[in-house]
């Protein structure tokens, strides 16, 4: 079985976290030694936890990301971590274009394009995270955002093994709220559909993750949705025994 066949299941700490968190952090990768074969799991921390994470977690399952990198590999940009700086750290993934960064850090698509670009050149797998605001939902426009954002924010260079797609609607995203299980299906159908055009011979295969207010209770029905293929999860990451019932159920289906 190849890594992207399995599920992931990616927690994203967010600005929460401090060395204190690490006990967590070892839970986490305890239980991960469970459900090696079966889901594959991932915890991104702040930059400030990431050398520590992945000096802890170097001889478990739990893989570590970062939640951002600049496009850059070195230069001026007081503050920025470059996606070198993040494989340095030892860290396997990071996240890009996270709805809050394109919301409160003003991110484009060209902007996410190129940090999943610089990403790959570091060998790093990138999560490019795309969805649609309530707004665009209430107006029928999801699918138009999901076709722009894919098309805009997803470099030529991705493939399965390269790249993970996570749909997060943002309305869904720490409100409790989740789209219907329908909503979901057409929503991923439709991504699947535009990735395989894009990527012959990847699409097929590249994982795709619900985000937005996942739990125990409702992973399951979650993760039955056809082209489904694991969670990218906030709140619920930040206890060891949330997540691990999250990256449980994941595994067992
Ligand atoms: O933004 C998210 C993960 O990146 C989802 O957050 P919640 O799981 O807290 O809704």
């Amino acid at each position: 079985m190849t890594p992207e066949t399995k599920p992931l299941v990616a927690g994203n700490w967010k600005m929460n976290g401090l060395r204190s968190s690490l006990d967590t952090l070892k839970t986490i990768a305890s239980g991960a030694a469970a459900l090696v074969g079966k889901t594959d799991m991932l915890i991104c921390p702040p930059a400030t936890l990431l050398r520590e994470a992945t000096s802890l977690c170097s001889r478990t399952a739990l893989r570590i990301g970062a939640q951002d990198c600049h496009s850059l590999p070195s230069g001026a940009h007081t503050g920025e971590i470059s996606a070198a700086m993040v494989a340095d750290c030892g860290a396997t993934f990071v996240i890009v274009g996270h709805s809050e960064r394109r919301d409160f850090q003003s991110e484009t698509d060209a902007i996410v394009r190129s940090k999943a670009a610089a990403a790959h050149a570091a060998r790093l797998v990138a999560i490019v995270c795309i969805g649609e605001t309530g707004a665009e939902r209430q107006s029928g426009e999801t699918l138009n955002v999901l076709k722009r954002q894919l098309a805009h924010s997803v470099p030529d260079g991705a493939t399965a093994t390269n790249t993970v797609i996570a749909y997060e609607p943002v309305w869904a995203i720490g409100t409790g709220l989740t789209p219907t299980t329908d909503d979901i299906r057409e929503a991923h159908a439709f991504m699947r559909a535009d990735l395989v055009s894009r990527f012959p011979g990847n699409g097929t295969n590249m994982r795709i993750l619900y985000g937005g207010s996942v739990k125990a209770s409702n992973a399951a029905e979650l993760m039955a949705i056809v082209n489904v293929d694991g969670a990218l999860v906030g709140g619920a990451s930040l206890k060891a025994d949330d997540f691990l019932a999250i990256a449980g159920i994941y595994g067992s289906l």
